[in-house]
């Protein structure tokens, strides 16, 4: 794994799109995976800047997201879609049909977790996936305990995990219980991926994620036996590698 130490926030944020958008210049066809939370705001925010300044072209570019929520519509403001539409693909221009999340109010989810599946493959697979990590270290919403070997699924929730994502949320009990999610054999398919780690919340499991021993436990330990992984994190994630490293 690379590792690049950035000071804060703002810096990880344009360290990351700056490599998204030389993946985009250098292949316009480029198929990004893409994640939502907190976490990748400030890279869409600089994507956003740098199609304006430079005319950056998405026109070709593909995008699968990790995850949706289920039961909310791809209009719904707490979906992904629409965090996705709002943040990265309306202000760089990724034509609508070019751009993949699972749908969250399929009748038959698990036959929808399928179809995603299929779509990234009939898309040649990812070639840079954008990760954030959450703070049991699931990746994507691949929940401690998910098989290494998982494709795309429908999972319900933890409690944490609920409870984390609430802030986005006008109450806890509004966070949705289930999800589909690109499973971790899925998300370890693609050619390239991006780590995105930020805040003192993350210390601890960003220590794990590069040190612990690779456990189903912990999903994001698997990501020590990817060939192409490169971690950006900013200080406050870095604290507990350092104290360790010092020790
Ligand atoms: N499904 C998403 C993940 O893709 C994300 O990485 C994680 C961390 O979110 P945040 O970046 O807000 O800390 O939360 C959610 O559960």
């Amino acid at each position: 794994m690379k590792i690049i130490e950035v000071d804060h926030y703002d810096q990880m944020s344009q360290e990351a799109a700056k490599i998204i958008s030389e993946a985009v210049c250098s292949n316009p066809r480029t198929v990004l995976g893409l994640a939502t939370g907190g976490t990748p705001l400030g890279t869409y925010k600089y994507l956003a800047r740098d199609h304006q300044l430079n005319q950056t072209s998405y026109t070709q570019v593909h995008t699968v997201n990790l995850d949706e929520y289920v039961g909310k519509a791809a209009d719904h403001q707490q979906s992904y879609a629409y965090y996705m539409n709002t943040h990265l693909f309306k202000p760089v221009g990724i034509p609508h049909t070019q751009t993949h999340l699972p749908d969250g109010l399929a009748v038959n989810l698990k036959d929808e977790a399928d179809r995603y599946n299929q779509t990234i493959q009939t898309l040649g697979g990812v070639d840079l996936q954008v990760l954030g990590i959450g703070k049991n270290g699931h990746i994507g919403f691949n929940e401690p305990g998910t098989s290494f070997d998982s494709e795309t699924h429908l999972v319900h929730l933890t409690a944490s995990t609920r409870k984390a994502n609430a802030t986005y949320f006008s109450t806890e009990s509004d966070v949705p219980t289930q999800a589909i999610t690109m499973g971790i054999a899925t998300i370890m398919r693609a050619s390239q991926i991006l780590l995105l780690v930020s805040g003192i919340d993350k210390a601890e499991i960003l220590y794990q994620c590069l040190f612990g021993e690779v456990d189903e436990q912990i999903p994001a330990t698997i990501l020590q036996t990817h060939p192409h992984v490169t971690v950006i994190a900013d200080q406050e994630a870095l604290t507990i590698v350092k104290e360790k490293s010092e020790a």
